[in-house]
């Protein structure tokens, strides 16, 4: 057990409707917070389920996106065209759904140098065009693991020099990926996770009430920033 730096905001949804209106709101607030500051709003990408739950937020909210760049909290390291690219993902999904989001609004991971030198260039394009991320929205496996920070490499939970690391064997495919470290995760002004489905009910009691840093996502806490839980009435089912 640890304290939280800030309060936890919980939003539990009682259909996918209604979380698709909270990720709404909440991408409108931290994009108009972060426009009254400066001309863009950086916004931190994962993948898996999220990418179809945030394109509907962005359709439904009829949001104004041309100041918002998109980088990703994580990426698996592989071509760009290959299905398990979120990069991918989001291009194939927005491409028909959203047209008007460029694709130079997504800074991208070089999955063609090796893997190291493809998370110290990730790092350097993220050090060198964001201070301090506006929204990371992350996710959540049912083995409590988010970004690329599995329980099984506990290590990477105490990287505190790189800001994006190299991930090799992840227990979940693809084996190699790059990932945000703690540093840069609680570093940002609001971090969200969007999690949904039963089966993820008891690991996100364990995460998010019973704090236990067994569990990646427990380390998540925002030194001066917002920390919001987003589940559906599933996921939600044990808090
Ligand atoms: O592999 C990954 O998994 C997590 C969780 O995905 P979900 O489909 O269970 O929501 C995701 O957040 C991460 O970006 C991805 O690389």
């Amino acid at each position: 057990m640890s304290e939280r730096k800030s309060p936890l905001k919980v939003n539990r949804a009682n259909s996918e409707e209604e979380l698709v209106q909270v990720l709404a709101n909440l991408l409108k607030r931290c994009s108009q917070e972060a426009l009254a500051r400066q001309d863009k709003f950086s916004v931190g990408l994962s993948g898996g389920s999220l990418i179809q739950l945030l394109t509907k937020a962005l359709k439904s909210g009829a949001l104004k996106t041309e100041k918002w760049m998109f980088y990703f909290c994580d990426e698996r390291y592989v071509p760009l065209d290959d299905s398990d690219s979120t990069y991918g993902a989001y291009k194939a999904d927005w491409l028909t759904h959203l047209p008007s989001i460029k694709d130079s609004q997504f800074v991208r991971a070089d999955t063609t140098k090796p893997l190291d030198d493809c998370a110290a260039d990730y790092e350097a394009k993220v050090r060198d065009q964001v201070d301090r991320f506006d929204l990371l929205l992350l996710g959540m496996g049912p083995d409590g693991h988010t970004c690329s920070l599995f329980p099984e490499q506990p290590a990477t939970l105490k990287e505190s020099q790189r800001l994006v690391i190299p991930i090799r064997n992840s227990p979940k495919p693809p084996p190699e990926r790059i990932t945000f470290t703690l540093p840069l995760i609680n570093g940002a002004r609001d971090v969200a996770f969007v999690v949904t489905g039963v089966g993820k009910a008891s690991v996100v009691k364990s995460v998010f009430v019973d704090l236990d840093k067994k569990f990646p996502a427990a380390w998540v806490n925002p030194t001066q920033g917002q920390l919001t839980l987003i589940v559906d009435a599933g996921a939600g089912k044990e808090i």
